[in-house]
């Protein structure tokens, strides 16, 4: 139905459907495959709470949740893939804010993940992005991120400004990634 209506990307295991409805790592995988099988793009986003954090099962908790997904997903469709990274602690307002070093810490750890457990040609094909209280003041420390390729965003996409702005930071932040990339 969304394929049919032009619908391109579909975003699949954001907190509030796994904390606030339920859903299992088992249902997301399912709607994971379906939707690829369709030829919809996924954003998959993982995430730990604050929780799994105090007890040092963060990282296990997104492997988890990523290691379920990925039991779906043929080798060959993780160019359709997007991982979103969110740290369910930092989510909300004066929520305590992820520092860049963490996200990249986190992302480079499942795209290692999926060069390990996938393979390399999928590791270098998925899309990761940060998703967590971003906004038009922080969005620059995120985009310059190795492997950080986008954001999902929540509140500060209510405002089209801001949102530009972002967009602008993560074009900016990109564009000085590969220039550093370059030598330049
Ligand atoms: O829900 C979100 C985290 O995935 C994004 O929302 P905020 O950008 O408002 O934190």
């Amino acid at each position: 139905m969304l394929a049919g209506v032009g619908c391109k990307w579909v975003l699949l295991g954001h907190a509030d459907r796994r904390h606030v409805l339920g859903e299992t790592d088992e249902l997301i995988a399912a709607k994971v495959a379906k939707c690829l099988e369709v030829g919809l793009h996924v954003n998959l986003t993982v995430g730990d709470t604050a929780e799994a954090r105090e007890a040092g099962k963060a990282d296990e908790s997104l492997v988890g949740q990523l290691s379920a997904a990925a039991a779906g997903i043929s080798k060959d469709s993780w160019g359709k893939l997007c991982v979103a990274y969110e740290p369910v602690w930092a989510v909300g307002d004066g929520a305590q804010p992820c520092s860049p070093e963490e996200a990249q810490r986190v992302l480079a750890m499942l795209r290692c993940w999926v060069a390990d457990n996938v393979g390399k040609a999928a590791a270098q094909a998925v899309r990761m992005a940060y998703t967590g209280s971003v906004n038009e003041a922080n969005a620059a420390s995120y985009a310059a991120l190795a492997d950080n390729n986008g954001f999902v965003v929540g509140r500060a996409g209510l405002d089209a400004g801001k949102l530009l702005n972002i967009c602008s930071a993560l074009a900016e932040g990109k564009v000085t990634a590969s220039d550093k990339l370059l030598g330049s």
